[in-house]
């Protein structure tokens, strides 16, 4: 088995929520601690670890990303080495992102190329987001790359696949918590009270209205209501509900007009129901816009020299990455890494095929050498 097959499995087993990465950072820093010291330099931020390795006559860093957390979810994969930490999983492929990144700081710990190196282990990219403060820290700014890239799996694609685009890739997004408050009651008398219930069904069931009337159709949105809570009992009319979800954009202005709306009706709910409501976005990603001469160079070199490889040009996604911000400042790129199963990602049955570890090792090892070295 290649040994970071056994470390994505490791690593598998001790998912934890963002900035809450201990034995994930602690994993980490012991396994990297036993590669050969003298080609590299370590700092760690937070729950998050930085490592470069020292060129051999460097022009440039050239930085490699993998997020570290898990997501709150209960495993219910056929797995052997399943999550050991109730309610929580690797269910987005971070496991397999940072097994990469080791299996890549491994190779080059031992052969460094021309360049420096870095290879950042960032905390928090669910939730509330690692990447922009990691990018503002001493550390990062003391190390400070060139050049940045990162993968993400893709359980829609088979194995060996890469996906990637030129300029927009991941979509603007902004979390969404609003909670509305009114007056309960005895369920049998509905005309004393100001029922929550009711007030944010009317406001899940209007907010399907935003993306279908009020957003260009040629400039797609999503809103999504992942979680409600509300109520004590089913004879108990309910005080306060919590509708918690995600808006998602491909640009700007439409994330101005989905907020600007969600105002509008969460206001028509407050005078129509009798009740206040508070709204939170939470924590905002940035879109994921990949450079594009170094996305084009870089499919150029993969269509090249891996004929084994499908290459494909992808649509947008819909989904964030505050990958975004380091793409904000760092020209660089991202791109789908093919891992095949039937279910997606966030979800609890997600088997990601491990055979894309080595894949994608493959692939990297050998543009990083071709980048990262001067004739
Ligand atoms: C790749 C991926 O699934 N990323 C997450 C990023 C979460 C952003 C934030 N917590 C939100 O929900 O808006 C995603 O859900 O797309």
């Amino acid at each position: 088995m290649n040994p970071f097959v056994q470390i994505r499995r490791e690593l598998h087993q001790i998912p934890e929520l963002g900035f809450e990465e201990h034995k994930t950072q602690a994993y980490l820093l012991s396994y990297i601690q036993g590669l050969p010291q003298e080609n590299i330099e370590i700092q760690t931020w937070r729950t998050g670890i930085l490592v470069r390795v020292k060129g051999r006559n460097p022009q440039k860093t050239i930085a490699y990303r993998a997020d570290m957390d898990g997501l709150p979810i209960e495993e219910e994969t056929s797995y052997s080495f399943a999550s050991k930490h109730p309610g929580m999983m690797h269910a987005c492929g971070h496991d397999l992102h940072m097994a990469i990144g080791l299996g890549l700081l491994t190779h080059f710990a031992h052969s460094p190329v021309d360049d420096h190196l870095l290879f950042i282990f960032q905390p928090a990219e669910e939730g509330p987001g690692g990447a922009q403060p990691m990018l503002e820290s001493e550390e990062l700014c003391a190390w400070k790359p060139d050049m940045i890239l990162a993968l993400h799996i893709a359980p829609q694609y088979p194995v060996g696949t890469i996906a990637t685009r030129e300029a927009v890739f991941f979509a603007n997004t902004s979390e969404l918590f609003v909670d509305f408050k009114g007056k309960g009651g005895h369920a049998a008398y509905p005309h004393l009270t100001h029922d929550m219930v009711v007030a944010a069904s009317h406001f899940v069931t209007q907010l399907q209205s935003i993306v279908a009337r009020n957003i260009n159709p040629l400039d797609s949105a999503v809103v999504t209501v992942g979680k409600i809570e509300s109520g004590t009992k089913q004879n108990i009319i309910a005080e306060k509900a919590r509708v918690e979800g995600t808006i998602r954009t491909l640009s700007m202005e439409s994330m101005a007009v989905v907020k600007e709306r969600i105002e509008a009706l969460v206001k028509g709910i407050e005078t129509g129901f009798q009740c206040e409501a508070e709204i939170d976005y939470g924590c905002n990603y940035c879109q994921v816009y990949n450079d594009v001469p170094l996305t084009r160079e870089f499919m150029d070199y993969v269509e090249k020299n891996h004929a084994k490889i499908q290459l494909l040009t992808c649509p947008e996604t819909m989904a964030g990455e505050d990958f975004g911000y380091f793409l904000r400042d760092i020209p660089g790129f991202m791109f789908w890494l093919g891992v095949d199963t039937p279910y997606g990602l966030h979800h609890s049955k997600l088997e990601p095929q491990e055979e894309a570890i080595e894949s994608a090792l493959q692939v990297m090892t050998n543009y990083l050498e071709w980048k990262g070295t001067r004739e």
